[in-house]
């Protein structure tokens, strides 16, 4: 199956240090051409020809709108807002889409003039994470010519994985095939799966096994047809790109059903009765820095219809599809009871 994001992710503007990644425009074209028809870059980049006739760069700006509208691919433009130049490209970074094997593969090329300023690291990171919390993906990989040592610090310094090696066409450098090496960075590897949460240190006089107890209340709200609603973090937050239900920390004094109507008006915009939260069962899970105690509902009755309101996305699952949403570590023994139950 394929998870359906249902959001335009056609003009995404990113920000990856000073660098401001936006869409490609047809103005463009010019310093693109310029940029990129120098041997030093194209011969690390598997399907560029050199030269590179400047028709084909307005060809390839105008694919890069419909690719995205379709989630095949997302190609960025790399500019830097306080240069003297504002708005001027530096050099491209995309990712392409490979739905059925669930991960994307980028790739980056930063026009000479602006080498040696961490471009490339900073925006490669950023991508990858910006796609492992928002794509339908669960790894990034990147295939890099094996005599392009620049390329491979950057996958290295940023916790991207070495996982092989193949051999690629690299079309201006003649025909035959050319060794890669392959690498490849999951959530883990870039900790984007780390709870966050009670990372403060232990109070004076407590010991490592005397941890600190995160209260959070989640629900399962079913809908008529018996889905489920997940919420996908939204990047920024820990844990970004996973599924969760929707719920939050109960606050000192509050019960976890007011946390939960709370936090069900303030993330979803949901009116809902404390009659309806029908108790459930609970995860009681070890995160390593701080353990979480979970109490989880039930509701099948609302006001009103769930709506983002803290970015993020959200997906009515059916029970049996739920081990297709990458989740929280804590959340996997709910997935079984849920098939029961639904
Ligand atoms: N709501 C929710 N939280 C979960 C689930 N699974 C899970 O491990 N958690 C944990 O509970 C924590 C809830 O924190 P949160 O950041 O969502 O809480 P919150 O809404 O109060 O956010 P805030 O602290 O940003 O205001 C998460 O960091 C994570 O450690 C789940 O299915 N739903």
């Amino acid at each position: 199956m394929t998870i359906d994001l249902g959001t335009d992710r056609t003009d995404a503007a990113l920000q990856a240090g000073p660098y401001r990644l936006r869409t490609l425009l047809p103005s463009d074209a010019g310093t693109m051409h310029r940029l990129v028809n120098d041997w030093s870059v194209i011969r690390m980049l598997s399907r560029v020809p050199f030269p590179y006739p400047r028709g084909l760069t307005d060809d390839w700006i105008a694919s890069t709108q419909d690719l995205s509208r379709r989630g095949a691919a997302y190609h960025f433009a790399i500019t830097h807002p306080e240069s003297d130049d504002p708005d001027s490209l530096m050099g491209c970074i995309g990712v392409q889409v490979n739905a059925a094997a669930r991960s994307a593969t980028v790739g980056y090329w930063v026009g000479r003039p602006y080498w040696n300023r961490k471009v490339a690291s900073t925006t490669v990171e950023r991508i990858a994470r910006w796609a492992l919390a928002t794509l339908p993906i669960e790894r990034v990989a990147a295939a890099v010519a094996h005599d392009n040592p620049a390329s491979i610090a950057v996958l290295r310094r940023i916790g991207f994985r070495e996982t092989g090696s193949g051999r690629q066409a690299f079309v201006s450098r003649g025909t035959g095939d050319h060794p890669v090496l392959l690498f490849e960075a999951t959530r883990a590897d870039l900790a984007m799966d780390d709870p966050g949460v009670g990372s403060a240190p232990l109070p004076a006089g407590r010991t490592p096994e005397q941890k600190r107890v995160i209260l959070v209340a989640a629900v399962a709200l079913v809908d008529t047809d018996g889905r489920i609603l997940l919420a996908r973090r939204p990047e920024g937050k820990p844990m970004a790109g996973l599924w969760e239900f929707p719920g939050g920390k109960v606050e000192t004094g509050e019960t976890p059903e007011a946390a939960l109507i709370r936090e069900l008006d303030e993330e979803l915009g949901l009116d809902v009765a404390r009659s309806c939260l029908a108790p459930y069962t609970f995860v009681s899970h070890d995160y390593g820095h701080f353990h979480l105690l979970m109490p989880v509902y039930v509701c099948r009755r609302w006001k009103n219809v769930p709506h983002p309101r803290e970015g993020q996305t959200l997906a009515w699952v059916r029970a049996d599809d739920l081990s297709h949403y990458p989740m929280p570590e804590a959340d996997l023994p709910l997935i079984p009871l849920l098939r029961d139950l639904l």
